[in-house]
């Protein structure tokens, strides 16, 4: 009974879509969809009085009145079978603006699932990331626009059952909703099966199908290609492919036989109530109750029923759209969100105001930002020991630090949340007083470059101007910010200037080395900076640099940016020595974190261990100063064979 409830709550779901996307076109339809169906009625009607009075106007002969009758008729039906198509026609026009809008409205909703939560930890949840693939993936298949685009036609035909039910009334109304209740029952008992099938492969198999489409992406695509063929993996994949497939399926499969038994039982019942139907019509016609006009209409009408069926492929359609929209509307609400949008269309994002004289480039001074990080503890969702364990930091506006830490030890972890991306689980983080997991303006104070910067296919202005939401088109100010990126060479070297897409896959377009793109990623940073960052971060996106050109890069970084707080992080640790502060972070057993511990403890999150200048750490001989001298020897014993390498 609860599939059945549910089936109704998902085309509730479905009208309410539909008309949040486009109302006007809706009604429109809807009034099409009437008419077509009013149009199937008449014709039945029509024909079956047009057969009724064929006897008589042949009798008649032509010009008598019976003859007229017959013709008014033939008219009449002709009428009613030229318009239905035109009807359905329009109705098809309307329903593609219906789709088009519904379309977008989803994607818009789904685009809201991925971004509208600030912080990242949604996206990193298993169960979300699974359901959110399998609902893009379900979009990108043909049978979700279809599902929206036959709404209408399933409709009409529906629609036309309740004429042809009307009409089949006339005869036996018991008879006639026998027939259609039969036909109905049918229809319930596929859909249902048909949505707990949709369900299966959307939910139950979602991570399993997952990691079978990334084996496959893998066997298929460029990035895996090297890897595969060089460690042999290309038969090992394809056999795990096949596997970890067959098992994802498995679940569908068996419950695809199981729930067999309701269809069968609800073919043998409609099979059995129609065969009734049709003894007792031929009964009545034999026994001269019902004319041969009559008989004609109704058999017509009773055939017709069949539009309260199962309506194949096109439903199918449906049912796996509406499968896909109550999950996307459930895991919005999971996350948060209003099920539907409030508003739709989306307002379009506001045109940064263009002044009337261009504003000065900033200087990176004004904009300094302090920070402040007090007794911060967080753990990630999937683990239970804490990332970072009561760690406080207190860092003033125009100071620059460098945080570094062994691999693993929390560095990336404790910058993602000073961009607010996640919210920590105790104490508290403040840039300028303000929180960023809770404010947009203290968020847009802070500019970061991750070591996994993303490499945007689009042009080289984008990917600079990116950094500035607000002066993304002014020239000058990615200008500056490429310069003192020192990237000025680059953007001589571009065919296109700025506007050159930064991928080869384009016309015209060209790839960066991966150093060139470390400067691209940089000056988007620096970019920030005109759109009012106070803070800037490097998170080691130099990694790929040699250690000179690193050293190099960031001495320039820490030179255009002086007055301003940066943080950078590096494993390197002569590319850091000339920040102001460097603080060392590791696990701490000093349970306060503050900076007093020795390094050497058992404890399980990170904290400060050790906090001072280059100077000042070498001469308290801690941990820094140890992993400084062992790089520094390991750096002499190979210098010699290293090329220095221009940052420029
Ligand atoms: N999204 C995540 N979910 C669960 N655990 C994570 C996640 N990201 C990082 N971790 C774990 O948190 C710890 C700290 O990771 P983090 O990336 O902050 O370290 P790091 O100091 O930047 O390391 P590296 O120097 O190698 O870049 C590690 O044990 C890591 O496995």
């Amino acid at each position: 009974m609860h599939r059945y409830t549910e089936t109704t709550r998902r085309y509730a779901l479905h009208a309410r879509l539909l008309w949040r996307a486009a109302p006007v076109h809706s009604a429109l339809a809807l009034f099409l969809v009437l008419a077509s169906a009013a149009a199937v009625t008449f014709g039945i009607v029509a024909t079956g009085h047009l057969v009724g009075a064929l006897p008589a106007a042949v009798k008649a002969g032509v010009g008598s009145p019976a003859a007229d009758r017959a013709w008014w008729w033939l008219a009449a039906a002709a009428a009613a079978y030229i318009i239905g198509p035109l009807i359905h026609a329009a109705e098809n026009a309307v329903a593609q603006v219906v789709s088009a809008r519904y379309l977008r409205l989803v994607f818009d909703m789904v685009a809201e699932v991925g971004t509208a939560p600030y912080g990242i930890a949604h996206l990193e949840d298993p169960e979300v990331a699974g359901r959110l693939d399998a609902i893009k993936r379900a979009m990108r298949d043909w049978t979700f626009v279809t599902g929206v685009e036959q709404t209408w036609n399933l409709l009409a035909t529906r629609l036309s059952g309740v004429g042809s039910l009307a009409v089949a009334a006339t005869w036996n109304w018991w008879a006639a909703l026998l027939a259609a209740g039969s036909y109905a029952l049918m229809a319930k008992v596929l859909v249902a099966w048909l949505g707990t099938i949709f369900d299966d492969l959307l939910e139950v198999t979602g991570n399993q199908r997952r990691q079978a489409s990334y084996v496959r992406d893998l066997l298929t695509g460029a990035p895996a290609a090297k890897e595969l063929r060089l460690f042999g993996l290309a038969d090992w994949l394809v056999h795990r492919y096949s596997t970890a497939w067959r098992d994802a399926m498995t679940v569908v499969w068996r419950n695809r036989y199981h729930n067999l038994r309701p269809i069968l039982a609800a073919s043998a019942i409609t099979l059995v109530v129609n065969a009734g139907v049709f003894t007792l019509l031929a009964r009545d016609a034999s026994a001269g109750t019902v004319s041969l006009a009559s008989l004609v209409t109704v058999v017509q009408a009773l055939l017709a029923l069949e539009a309260f069926g199962p309506l194949g492929d096109n439903q199918s359609a449906l049912g796996r759209n509406t499968s896909t929209a109550t999950m996307l509307v459930a895991l919005r609400r999971r996350l948060g969100l209003s099920g539907l949008p409030p508003h739709f269309p989306t307002a379009k994002p506001a045109e940064p105001v263009k002044p009337a004289k261009p504003e000065p480039v900033p200087s990176v001074r004004s904009a300094a930002a302090k920070i402040d990080l007090r007794e911060v503890t967080f753990h990630y969702p999937s683990r239970t020991e804490p990332t970072l364990d009561r760690l406080s930091l207190h860092i003033p506006a125009g100071q620059s630090v460098a945080v570094v830490g062994v691999n693993g030890a929390g560095k990336s972890t404790l910058i993602k949340l000073l961009c607010g991306l996640y919210p920590p689980d105790a104490g508290t983080i403040r840039i300028d007083g303000g929180d960023p997991s809770a404010e947009e303006a203290t968020r847009n104070r802070v500019a970061v470059i991750f070591q996994d910067f993303v490499r945007y296919q689009l042009p080289l202005r984008d990917n600079v101007g990116f950094g500035a939401h607000t002066r993304h088109d002014d020239e000058a100010v990615l200008a500056r910010a490429l310069g003192d990126a020192g990237g000025s060479a680059l953007l001589d070297r571009l065919d296109h200037g700025w506007d050159t897409v930064l991928s080869a896959e384009y016309a015209e377009g060209t790839d960066l080395s991966g150093g060139q793109w470390q400067r691209v990623a940089l000056a988007r940073a620096l970019a920030a900076v005109a759109g009012g960052a106070g803070v800037l971060v490097l998170d080691e996106p130099t990694a790929a640099l040699d250690v000179r050109a690193e050293a190099a890069l960031f001495d320039r970084f820490l030179e255009v940016t002086r007055g301003m707080t940066t943080l950078l992080v590096s494993h390197r640790l002569s590319s850091v020595r000339h920040a102001d502060r460097i603080v060392v972070i590791g696990p701490t057993a000093d349970p306060t974190g503050t900076g007093t511990g020795t390094g050497t403890g058992t404890g399980t999150g990170t904290g400060i261990v050790e906090d001072g200048s280059h100077e000042e750490l070498m001469a308290a001989g801690g941990a820094y100063a140890r992993m400084f001298s062992l790089q520094a020897a390991r750096f002499a014993a190979a210098g010699a064979s290293e090329t220095v390498v221009d940052p420029r």
